[in-house]
């Protein structure tokens, strides 16, 4: 009997068979990147999971599509405001659904973009990348890139400003329920402070933690501890781990780590930093409040990405 060692045929990777791929991360957070220039890879919700499958795939937190904008339905609305963001980020959760934005993973789009010689990019000059969340101008740094996420939101803006939370959390590995506080970043977050390592180290996040009342479309849920000094020289120090929507426990979230700064310069009251480090299990990012130009305070992500690996699918 022969054994069809490249048949994909009982896989929803069939149809994907000869696809050019590269693997890449933003501390620890991994996605696949396929380049589709003029649109014409559809990958369908399954075959995002099939590709993002630790076993039975090449295996990602996420799976991003490099396409000109003109060729997305989002396209129009991106190169109406900006006919300079020619290139659109399509991001899929690795169970296969579209999420609106993906802080690390902008960072890895315009690695992967230069990595396949899309674009040119010099250190100090600034790429604007079309994303669901709107356009995100990403800037090359001698090391890694920094990204204005624009502004952010309280979903619940009337409870966050009245109390310390606006829902409840529960996880595995925590005594009771712990006040959250729920921020967009353009996607979904809700920030749970905890007291000490201890706590942030001894829980299970193979669950989803359980979060009421949950954001409209879902949420990501981030666990975040002080540094003992929180301040140091004027920057704030945190520790977090996530449970991302759509993915389960990942070594970092990029978008999580801005709703995690928002929380917590909330939490802290007047005199907080508008400078955070935020350590994650995969590394660290920074995230600072700046103005932006059209006068609203913007949240700036800033970390590595990079390109680990190149293949073909089949
Ligand atoms: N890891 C990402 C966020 C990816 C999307 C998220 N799981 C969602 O569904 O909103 C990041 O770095 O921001």
């Amino acid at each position: 009997m022969t054994v069809p060692v490249t048949d994909l045929a009982d896989s929803p990777l069939a149809h994907l068979a000869g696809l050019a791929f590269a693997k890449g991360h933003g501390t620890g957070n991994d996605f696949v990147l396929v380049a589709d220039p003029d649109g014409r890879v559809d990958v369908s919700a399954a075959q995002a999971a099939a590709l993002c499958d630790r076993h039975l795939g090449i295996g990602a937190d996420g799976l991003i599509r490099a396409v000109r904008s003109r060729h997305v339905p989002e396209g129009e609305a991106i190169l109406a405001e900006d006919g300079t963001a020619e290139w659109f980020m399509d991001y899929r959760n690795a169970d296969g659904s579209v999420s609106e934005m993906c802080g690390n993973g902008v960072r890895v789009f315009v690695a992967f973009l230069l990595d396949q010689g899309l674009v040119g990019l010099e250190p100090g000059q600034v790429l604007p990348i079309g994303t669901r969340a709107g356009i995100k101008r990403v800037e090359r740094r001698e090391d890694g890139f920094a990204v204005d996420m624009g502004p952010w939101e309280f979903i619940f803006p009337a409870q966050a400003e009245a109390d310390a939370g606006d829902s409840l959390v529960t996880a595995d590995g925590l005594d009771v329920a712990r006040p959250a506080l729920s921020v967009s970043m353009g996607n979904p977050h809700t920030v749970v402070a905890l007291a000490e390592d201890a706590e942030l180290s001894e829980l299970r996040l193979f669950t989803a933690p359980s979060v009421d009342p949950i954001p409209p479309h879902g949420t990501n849920v981030e666990f975040v501890v002080p540094a003992e000094p929180l301040v140091r020289d004027g920057v704030g120090t945190v520790s977090m781990r996530v449970h991302e929507r759509g993915v389960g426990e990942t070594q970092s979230c990029g978008t999580g780590a801005c709703a995690v700064a928002v929380a917590i310069r909330h939490w802290a009251g007047a005199g907080a930093p508008d400078r955070w480090n935020v350590r994650v299990p995969g590394g660290a990012v920074g995230v600072a409040f700046v103005p932006g130009a059209d006068g609203a305070e913007h949240v700036e992500l800033s970390g590595p990405a990079v390109i680990v690996a190149h293949g073909t699918l089949g």
